[in-house]
């Protein structure tokens, strides 16, 4: 019923108008699924390997399809994983490129849900997942690798922590997005967007702390429910290796004034989340920071209820790159209390969910995320509503991102 009969991949734009990996999966009772490669711009050093998208496809065309078409069941996500890693045979997909590698993984997990006739949330997760929700981290100001000319710190996050539903809470970060054009409007600041769909304003990171935390503020007010206010901080893009520094244009930090100025920000404006807040490599400072303002490593899970009052999520994701070896040595060092899921940072849903298990059973919160490079893939939002992932983090207007919230609403309302 679910057994490979077809796998077909082909070049397709994303977002940012680059070419990338799709494939589509046939069973041999006609069911059929399709996905797309995201792409990163401030990738990660330990990430799986990207190939060039002709370079990935031929690749898997000649190592990959082999081991599938006609060997594998699609719903066995476990074994079409297996096939992928077998093909490959490097440890980080060089060979087939992970792009390949996530596109076929992703695909086969929707062929397996359409031969089974069920939605892909409940062919990940099981039957009794759909009614828990992640809280969308919404992406509202940002600069770093995603804008040029903008914001040191790459995004400036609002997190509806108190919303009563997954459509009021997209909508309240729509709303946040809204209110920030009126503020730098008001302040005679042009902005365009980034990347990601997020305001990039010519502003310093302080004026951004300052707009940000207003618009919050006003709309939260305006909805009657707790909108927190986050940060990826993609700090291994400003850390020179060389100088043991942050660099902030023509300021720089020490590791230690680094960490003083995120647990000053934590304070000053009440953060419920901090991604990358130091170098990629930096478990001693990531532990440190979690240590001042995480909470403690023992702190229960907020998954489903938002993030405790107490604690700040501090979360990997250049450090972790969704892989359960660099996740391990987290969880041994207590560094972080949250770890950022990408599929295609590890290549596989098999390894994604790993990466997943790992964190629930050691009380890290999983944020399921995007990457700057999208499509109209809708594969996450089925990710993080069959893990129970507390947050999923997909920006919050642009075609490639509201295909993800919208799927949630669909998802909320038994309409997939
Ligand atoms: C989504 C992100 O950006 P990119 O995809 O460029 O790594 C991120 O850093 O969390
Ligand atoms: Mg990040």
């Amino acid at each position: 019923m679910t057994q490979v009969t077809s796998v077909a991949l082909r070049r397709v734009l994303d977002s940012r108008g680059n070419a990338t990996v799709e494939a589509d999966v046939l069973t041999d009772s006609g069911g059929f699924g399709r996905a797309a490669a995201p792409s990163g711009a401030s990738t990660g050093e330990h990430e799986a390997i990207e190939l060039p998208p002709g370079a990935a496809i031929a690749a898997a065309r000649e190592h990959a399809l082999p081991r599938l078409v006609g060997e594998v069941y699609a719903g066995n996500q476990r074994e079409v994983d297996a096939a992928l890693h077998a093909a490959d045979g490097t440890g980080n997909f060089s060979e087939i490129g992970a792009n390949s590698a996530v596109a076929i993984s992703m695909a086969a997990a929707k062929a397996g849900a359409d031969a089974l006739g069920a939605p892909l949330y409940q062919h990940l997760g099981g039957t009794f997942r759909g009614d828990s929700f992640p809280v969308p981290l919404g992406n509202v100001v940002g600069g770093g690798e995603h804008a040029k000319e903008a914001t040191h710190i790459q995004e400036f996050l609002a997190a509806p922590v108190g919303a009563p539903s997954v459509s009021e809470a997209v909508f309240a970060n729509a709303a946040v997005h809204a209110r920030i054009s009126e503020l730098l409007d008001d302040r005679g600041v042009p902005a365009g967007k980034g990347d990601e769909g997020a305001w990039a304003p010519p502003i310093s990171d302080g004026e951004a702390f300052e707009v940000v935390g207003e618009a919050v503020d006003d709309v939260e007010s305006e909805l009657g429910f707790e909108i927190g206010f986050g940060l990826d901080m993609a700090a291994a893009e400003l850390y020179d290796a060389d100088e043991g520094v942050y660099v902030y244009g023509d300021q720089t930090r020490s590791t230690a004034e680094q960490v003083d100025y995120v647990a000053d920000m934590v304070d000053e404006y009440d953060l419920v989340y901090v991604e990358d807040p130091l170098d990629e490599n930096d478990y001693e400072g990531f532990s440190a920071l979690t240590a001042r303002v995480g909470g403690g490593a023992s702190a229960p899970n907020a998954s489903g209820g938002g993030p405790r009052a107490d604690r700040t999520l501090i979360c990997g994701d250049d450090l972790f790159v969704t892989n359960v070896e660099r996740l391990q040595d987290g969880i041994d060092t207590e560094a972080g209390n949250a770890i950022l899921i990408k599929p295609n940072q590890i290549g596989t849903l098999s390894d994604a969910f790993d990466a997943i298990e790992l964190a629930t059973e050691n009380r890290y919160e999983t944020v399921i995320s995007h990457r700057s490079g999208e499509t109209e893939d809708t594969t996450i939002a089925h990710l993080a509503v069959a893990t129970d992932a507390g947050f999923i983090k997909t920006g919050t207007v642009g075609g490639e991102r509201t295909a993800k919230l919208n799927e949630l609403i669909r998802i909320a309302d038994d309409a997939v």
